[in-house]
């Protein structure tokens, strides 16, 4: 018998991206050496041509190419060698047909010319001479003016998770200040009497809160700004009174334990009485994780994730994960870094419930293998023993040995 309504994970995502579109958190300027990971909060366009000359990528000579049309090894082209181009420098030099000159990898193409042969391909009688004896295309060993980057081009698009990359872009544009949005305030409550801080010791009947520390570990390396609220002892009021405070201080709240149908488990009395319109759902198809709860209190989208670490991470990694996103206004609210993999055993799961399972992977030539990591979901050594979560959807009884199976990868990067 379940105590509650189970609904399918594909429903219980809906329902946290409808009541989470459109709920960004607001802007504020970070300089560019701050903005790694942070998200874009408007497009930023180029305001300048990258590179804002055309330069040679190789040492050699400025030449036209169509000096060079028909030269070979028995008939090369001769060139007179009319100035050097200097490093960071502008140049007036001026090719007329039949002129070179001599320039530096990154060096300033002078006017007239369209292509750059190398330094090993030339030959010099005298110092005013060149012989090139191969033919040199238009565009050989040049970057011209806004090769890279265009001027108008959009060179970090709203939404996005800036990465070294999107710096060195910026940093190649000018980009001293970067609009991103704020990171998502996430405080986290442990619930439970059998609870003790980490740096407590533990009595008989008692256990350290780990879901605290690993899912504000999570959580910080998703960007967000986490508030671990300390653990509250199972009585309503001390419980009321944590939440009402962390909902009106956060952007998100997550509750560890309490989820299930215990006597001591009001998270739900809680949510509802704490604004409109309360709880969401309170029961997901999914193993682990079962007695997922999710509700919106004015505004704020607080979650009660089930007290074992497993499930509890499982969770986060599937409903959290997204809501995070579409508060900071990414983009890419369910897209995920998979694998595949081939199982190396066979494992049974029950249809008409997703279920996630640990695995390791092993690298086995060109392919990856996927060893499930079983155990009971509040073994926390589960999840660091692991690689990666295999998903085995609803609509399938099991996966044979051999199978390819997809891995979410624990810690992606966007
Ligand atoms: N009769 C039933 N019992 C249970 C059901 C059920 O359907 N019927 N569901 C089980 C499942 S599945 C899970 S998961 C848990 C969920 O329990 P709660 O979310 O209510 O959480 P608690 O009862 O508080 O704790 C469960 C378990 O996890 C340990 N825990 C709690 N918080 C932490 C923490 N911060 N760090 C480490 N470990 C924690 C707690 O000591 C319990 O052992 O319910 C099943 N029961
Ligand atoms: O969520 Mo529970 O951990 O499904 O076993």
């Amino acid at each position: 018998m379940d105590f509650f309504q189970c609904i399918p994970l594909r429903e219980a995502q809906e329902i946290i991206a409808k009541e989470l579109t459109g709920a960004i958190v607001a802007f504020e300027q970070v300089s560019l050496v701050d903005a790694l990971g942070r998200v874009a909060a408007t497009d930023i366009a180029a305001i300048e041509n990258l590179p804002p000359f055309s330069r040679s990528t190789v040492d050699g000579f400025a030449v036209r190419s169509a000096d060079t049309f028909g030269a070979s090894e028995a008939a090369p082209s001769l060139f007179t060698i009319v100035g050097e181009v200097l490093m960071g420098q502008p140049t007036d030099i001026e090719l007329r047909p039949g002129q070179a000159a001599t320039i530096p990898t990154g060096g300033m193409l002078p006017a007239g010319a369209d292509a750059v042969v190398m330094l090993e391909y030339a030959e010099q009688p005298d110092p005013h001479s060149l012989l090139i004896s191969k033919m040199i295309a238009p565009g050989e060993n040049v970057v011209v003016k806004g090769e890279d980057i265009a001027y108008g081009s959009i060179i970090l698009r709203r939404g996005q998770k800036i990465t070294p990359a999107h710096i060195g872009v910026l940093a190649a544009s000018g980009v001293t200040y970067v609009p991103v949005r704020q990171p998502v305030k996430v405080a986290i409550i442990s619930t439970g009497d059998e609870l003790v801080d980490i740096d407590v010791p533990v009595k008989a009947g008692q256990i350290r809160d780990v879901n605290s520390y690993a899912l504000g570990a999570l959580f910080t390396g998703w960007g967000c700004q986490v508030t671990r609220m300390g653990i509250v002892r199972d009585s309503f009021e001390q419980f009321y009174r944590a939440l009402a405070e962390a909902a009106v201080t956060h952007h998100m709240v997550v509750i560890s334990g309490g989820s299930s149908v215990g006597a001591r488990d009001f998270t739900v009395k809680a949510i509802d009485g704490l604004g409109a319109p309360g709880v969401l759902f309170h029961g997901i198809a999914i193993k682990p994780g079962k007695p997922t709860i999710f509700g919106m209190v004015e505004g704020t989208p607080i979650f009660g994730l089930p007290g074992h670490p497993v499930a509890a991470m499982t969770v986060s990694d599937q409903l959290v994960k997204p809501a995070v996103r579409l508060l900071s206004g990414q983009k890419n609210t369910f897209q995920r870094t998979r694998v595949t993999a081939r199982l190396n055993r066979n494992v049974a799961s029950s249809p008409g419930r997703d279920d996630f399972i640990g695995v390791r992977l092993i690298k086995e030539g060109a392919n990856n293998k996927a060893a499930p990591i079983f155990g009971k979901s509040g073994l926390i050594r589960l999840m660091a023993e692991s690689d990666g979560i295999m998903h085995i959807p609803a609509d399938k009884s099991g996966v044979y040995e051999g199978e390819a199976v997809e891995v979410l990868l624990l810690y992606d990067a966007d």
